[in-house]
């Protein structure tokens, strides 16, 4: 991993669950722009909301992402810890942050114009943690307002929509609605709304160090789809009706209830085949160190595990006991109560 990227271990920004303001800020001043957003770790309903299935998501607003960008006369480039050049030379895998600026000159009527593109990014590609969308989401914040716009959440979704097409095909819209969000989010009908928390409760991240193959697991549950759907349907029903059960242990502020749908979650998406060794082994090694549950977190195949510490202490010892256990990066993130 890019040493910006280094092992950490976060206590993690109190993530109110109060209002949730729009955190993707912006400058529209014409001739700079700026844009930002944060990782996000999907607590339920990862692929079974590509199926329409409800989610319940976190944006991680201790791991953020800003670009800046302002107008300049030549070619669009790009300046980021992986690529540094010009946009139309942009590597394959980097397609999509190339989309995301090639869609907000559009928007702004201006699709041949010059921009030079920076990005500034904290979160872990391919690690579940909503990299692709978050950069999108920063860089068409912060080139529409290079050209002196501001976008409504609704139009700068669409953006990040592009970008996260060219990513994985079909996106939910999950990614896109958490990045920018600043409190837990229940996601269905491609709409996301602020979550209620009844009490307060500490996450921990881990990251397997194997690289997340989101479009491949999500390739994969449509391939399986198409071959045994009652099968895929009935596991996807399964991962619903659990983001549903734990909308109201989280309402309630139950986080033992939290962690067992969060294990029963993890048989079942492995049994929807994106899981991995290297995430069992991390789950397994969570509930040893004492978490309440454990599972994958968004794309699967490899990338991040989420765990229910008991509290905030716990989190920590659960942090060093993953870490002990292999991981390379882990975070905290801690929910207060709303009410
Ligand atoms: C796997 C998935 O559910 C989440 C990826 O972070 C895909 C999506 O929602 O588009």
């Amino acid at each position: 991993m890019p040493s910006s990227l280094d092992a950490r271990a976060h206590r993690g920004e109190a993530v109110t669950a109060a209002a949730a303001p729009d955190a993707a800020a912006g400058s529209a001043v014409p001739g700079t722009g700026t844009g930002r957003a944060t990782a996000k770790t999907i607590l339920f309903g990862e692929h079974a909301v590509v199926y329409g299935r409800p989610a319940v998501a976190v944006p991680i607003t201790a791991i953020p992402v800003t670009a800046l960008a302002r107008p300049v006369e030549g070619p669009a480039s790009l300046r980021s810890a992986l690529y540094h050049g010009r946009l139309d030379r942009i590597p394959e895998r980097l397609r999509p942050t190339g989309a995301a600026v090639s869609a907000a000159l559009d928007a702004v009527g201006r699709p041949s114009a010059g921009v030079a593109v920076e990005v500034r990014s904290e979160i872990p590609a391919e690690r579940g943690l909503g990299s692709s969308a978050a950069v999108a989401a920063a860089i068409v914040t912060a080139v529409s307002a290079a050209f002196g716009r501001t976008l409504s959440p609704d139009e700068r979704h669409e953006l990040i929509q592009i970008a996260e097409r060219a990513a994985h095909g079909r996106p939910s819209g999950l990614d896109a609605r958490s990045v920018v969000a600043t409190g837990p989010v229940w996601f269905e009908d491609g709409a996301a709304t602020t979550l209620a928390v009844g009490g307060p409760m500490t996450f921990v991240l881990a990251d397997t160090g194997v690289a997340g193959r989101t479009r491949e697991a999500v390739a994969a549950v449509r391939a399986l789809h198409e071959e045994r759907p009652a099968h895929v349907d009935a596991l996807l029903e399964r991962l619903g009706g659990l983001a549903a059960q734990a909308r109201v242990a989280l309402g309630t502020g139950d986080a033992e209830a939290v962690g067992a749908a969060m294990t029963d979650a993890h048989a079942a998406l492995n049994v929807l085949g994106v899981g991995d060794p290297a995430l069992d082994h991390l789950v397994a090694a969570a509930r040893t160190g004492g978490a309440l549950g454990a599972k994958l977190t968004g794309g699967g195949r490899g990338g991040c595990i989420v765990a229910v510490a008991r509290d905030a202490d716990h989190a920590d010892d659960l942090v060093a006991h993953l870490r002990a256990a292999g991981s390379p990066a882990a975070w905290s993130t801690h929910l207060e109560a709303s009410r």
